[in-house]
């Protein structure tokens, strides 16, 4: 935990400092933080339960309205039957960044999942949450127990949470995937309760979900990688991301020209559309695991949980170096505050 304040506070790395100059910068942020609290009520200090705490009032609509034009809440995070049903909402672009000649299918996929924010969360007075990546700074971390008391935990991708609390917790409120980075145990990896959002990027990945759920021949051709062909997952438990999050992440966090996007190699990573969808529901957003190796230290493993290398990423079509320039942007405006370092 006083790790998590050291960096917090100082936006230095509290694993790179020596004890003696860890026992010193406590000491500091123990006094800023005294001084934060009597200056500013909303400043935190990780006693998550307290009901007493006050909530930054709309900071974060404040400071993502700078970062992002025409910022607004009223998109629903997830695709809602009705829009597909009564009335055929068109789309200007094709998947990942709209629906467009998917609806189809789509309409078959709604049918059978949900697209409400559960009461839990809907009903929060502050939602607090916490975007983890999948980064390797999260090792021997010992973030864990810091992560676990965010009232709302967005995880990604097949990262484990078994065997790895110490540094990740276990709390998973939501976690965004894909067909071919579904690769994790619904039900040991997550909570009971834990959201599976689907990020598509092709119609294929609607067609996955729904082979899965009605239990229909598998298709096996047309991913990048095999998905799983069992995958046990509660179909209440579902929901599709709207793409406007991807769309909103490549145009407006990465600034990429928005007439464009559908022929770009580039695309956001799933990490930097989780934050943005955090900034589109949260009261409060706080990262981890974010940032890769610099480009002097191809060797370093890029995951917490894996021995693999930013090479892997070769074809992937992502701009690590972009999205970091965008996160910094991010931690500059306060808009989002990183529990690791970056
Ligand atoms: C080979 C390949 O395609 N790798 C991609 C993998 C892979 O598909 C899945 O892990 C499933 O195996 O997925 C990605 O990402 P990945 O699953 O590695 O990581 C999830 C998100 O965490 C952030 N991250 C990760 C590592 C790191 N050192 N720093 C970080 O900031 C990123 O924001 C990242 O999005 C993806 O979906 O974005 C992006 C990766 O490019
Ligand atoms: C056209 C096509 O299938 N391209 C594949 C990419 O989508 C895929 O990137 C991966 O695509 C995913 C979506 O399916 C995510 O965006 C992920 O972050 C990204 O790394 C790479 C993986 O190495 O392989 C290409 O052949």
């Amino acid at each position: 935990m006083l790790y998590g304040l050291l960096q917090v506070f100082s936006g230095v790395n509290p694993l790179l400092l020596s004890r003696e100059a860890a026992v010193a910068f406590h000491i500091a942020s123990q006094n800023r933080l005294l001084r934060m609290n009597s200056t500013c009520p909303e400043s935190f200090d990780f006693h998550f339960q307290d009901d007493k705490m006050t909530c930054p009032f709309r900071e974060v609509e404040k400071k993502a309205a700078q970062l992002i034009s025409s910022y607004t809440r009223d998109p629903p995070l997830f695709l809602q039957l009705k829009d597909y049903f009564w009335v055929k909402t068109p789309s200007l672009y094709e998947l990942p960044y709209g629906t467009k000649g998917a609806e189809e299918i789509l309409l078959r996929l709604l049918a059978i999942t949900s697209y409400s924010l559960p009461e839990s969360i809907q009903s929060l007075k502050c939602r607090r949450c916490a975007v983890v990546g999948n980064g390797h700074r999260l090792r021997n971390s010992s973030m864990g127990e810091v992560i676990n008391k965010y009232d709302v935990v967005i995880r990604l991708n097949n990262a484990p949470v078994h065997g790895y609390e110490r540094d990740v917790g276990s709390k998973t409120t939501m976690r965004l995937f894909y067909p071919e980075s579904a690769h994790f145990n619904p039900q040991t990896e997550n909570n009971p309760n834990t959201l599976l959002v689907l990020v598509a990027f092709k119609p294929m990945d609607f067609m996955w979900m729904e082979t899965i759920l009605h239990d229909k021949k598998r298709i096996r051709k047309g991913f990048w990688k095999q998905p799983p062909l069992i995958w046990n997952a509660n179909p209440k438990q579902v929901r599709i991301l709207n793409p406007y999050f991807m769309e909103v992440t490549a145009a407006k966090v990465l600034k990429l020209p928005v007439k464009q996007l559908w022929k770009l190699k580039q695309k956001p990573t799933t990490g930097l559309v989780a934050i943005t969808l955090a900034l589109h529901f949260c009261d409060v957003v706080h990262i981890a695991g974010f940032g890769y190796p610099s480009s002097d230290n191809k060797k370093q493993s890029i995951h917490y949980y894996e021995q693999i290398t930013v090479k892997s990423m070769a074809v992937s079509g992502h701009n690590v170096s972009h999205e970091a320039f965008a996160i910094k942007k991010m931690l500059e405006l306060g808009l989002v505050k990183n529990l690791t370092y970056f």
